[in-house]
């Protein structure tokens, strides 16, 4: 079904969004009109962003903040600066923000940003004008009841501080609230930055035990080596597991006894890449997501599992860090071949799962210890993956589809209990 407002779009991460969605209305019996509701964002803005250059000519990119759905609170989601960005992939991510944030059972709707940039091309001045005007344009729809940014690809918690400097500004008075993923000493979450990280690999560790698969020893592949990745294949290596390949856009590098990932993070922060790693063989980036492995991890952006390479994964085991890295057809070859999919909306959810208690500390100036947060975190992604397993079991469908058929679920509950429409 197309909605009646939006253009129809060929292929990519909205077409599969909203045959997700499409599937799980099927399985709830929804009538026309709630799926026709669910499928279009409440709320986009389209903004144009100027940026003074530091040599002083002038470029503009193209800016979206997209939100998809407040039945449950506010809406929610980061903030991503890549050329890649366009409106329909935002509406997307949107969509799947809503569904892991009712999945998880935090009280938000779901949202999602982008800037048109590449981020590697400017200063860090150019980045906060960028940052500010963005802000500035897109302040009238964004607040701490309203919707809350976070990071996401190309984004950091000093991002998070420009935006909270430029909407409090506005204000006149400061909103910690207003972002999640600050640097802690204006409000940040302890374990926030490493929350998305801790959440993919405890969910991971949950799907190994449930398949057989002793992790000590088990061996893994990560796609992407950035907020989500590097963290990731770091606590799976604390956990016994030999993360044997890793990779990000410049390279990809695999050693058989596993790689040293502090090391490895220490020569990606002064090389600026995990290329050229000492002890480690370089190999085609390509390949790193069809690795002989028990667990795939892909933690970079969507569609790198496609109907091209499907049939070639090896690993027993994928865990979504990234969104939507799975493209639908790619889901069917994988579900033929028995290899189990940890859906994104589960596998990233630590990330929303901490914004959420950043956000509680933030509106009541109050921090958790650490040990709390992760405690918390933990307890949250193993209800969610418990409630998963639980539901696919009894109908019989992937984790995908429970996953979305829950979250679908509890949205519609929030609508009828509100009586936002007829
Ligand atoms: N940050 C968060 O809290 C959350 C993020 N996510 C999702 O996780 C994914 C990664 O986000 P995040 O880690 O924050 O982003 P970052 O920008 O911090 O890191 C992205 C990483 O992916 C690499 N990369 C980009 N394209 C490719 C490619 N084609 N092949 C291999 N590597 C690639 C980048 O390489 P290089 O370093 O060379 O640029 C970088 O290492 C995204 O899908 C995001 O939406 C989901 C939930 C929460
Ligand atoms: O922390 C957040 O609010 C959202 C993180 C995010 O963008 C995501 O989960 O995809």
């Amino acid at each position: 079904m197309t909605p009646p407002n939006q253009a129809p779009v060929a292929a990519g991460p909205l077409i599969d969004a909203r045959a997700q969605l499409a599937g799980a209305v099927e399985h709830l019996g929804v009538s026309d009109g709630v799926h026709r509701m669910l499928s279009i964002s409440r709320r986009e803005m389209a903004v144009s962003v100027p940026l003074r250059r530091d040599d002083g000519s002038t470029a503009v990119y193209e800016g979206f903040r997209v939100q998809h759905n407040f039945s449950r609170g506010p809406a929610k989601g980061g903030l991503r600066f890549s050329t890649a960005v366009d409106l329909d992939e935002v509406r997307a991510l949107a969509m799947w923000m809503t569904w892991k944030c009712a999945l998880v059972d935090v009280p938000y709707g779901g949202a999602k940003g982008g800037v048109s940039i590449e981020p590697r091309d400017h200063s860090q001045a150019e980045l906060e004008r960028v940052t500010r005007r963005y802000t500035s344009e897109i302040l009238p729809i964004i607040g701490p009841d309203v919707d809350i940014p976070a990071p996401d690809i190309g984004t950091d918690e000093r991002t998070m501080a420009w935006i909270m400097d430029t909407y409090s500004a506005a204000v006149g008075h400061t909103v910690p609230g207003v972002v999640t993923g600050k640097p802690i000493s204006l409000g940040g979450s302890l374990g926030r930055a490493s929350a998305t990280s801790r959440g993919v690999a405890h969910v991971a560790l949950m799907a190994m035990t449930s398949r057989g698969i002793d992790p000590v020893g088990a061996t893994a592949a990560v796609q992407g080596f950035g907020k989500v990745g590097r963290d990731a294949a770091r606590f799976l290596s604390e956990a016994g597991v030999r993360v044997v390949a890793v990779s990000d856009v410049d390279g990809a590098i695999w050693a058989g006894d596993g790689l040293g990932i502090t090391h490895l993070g220490d020569h990606a922060d002064s090389a600026g890449t995990v290329a050229g790693f000492d002890g480690a063989e370089s190999i085609d980036p390509a390949s790193v997501l069809t690795l002989d492995v028990d667990v795939a991890v892909p933690a970079a952006v969507e569609g790198v599992i496609t109907a091209a390479n499907a049939d070639r994964i090896q690993a027993r085991i994928l865990v979504e860090g990234a969104n939507g890295p799975t493209t639908n057809e790619a889901d069917a070859i994988l579900a033929d071949k028995d290899i189990l999919v940890v859906p994104d909306i589960l596998a990233n959810a630590g990330g929303v799962i901490v914004s959420y208690f950043e956000w509680v500390q933030s509106n009541q100036a109050y921090q958790w210890r650490e040990r709390e947060v992760q405690e918390r975190l933990e307890e949250r992604m193993e209800r969610a993956w418990h409630a998963v397993v639980d539901y696919a079991g009894a109908h019989r469908m992937s984790y995908r589809e429970a996953a979305t058929a829950l979250a679908v679920q509890r949205v519609i509950e929030a609508h009828d209990l509100r009586g936002l429409y007829p």
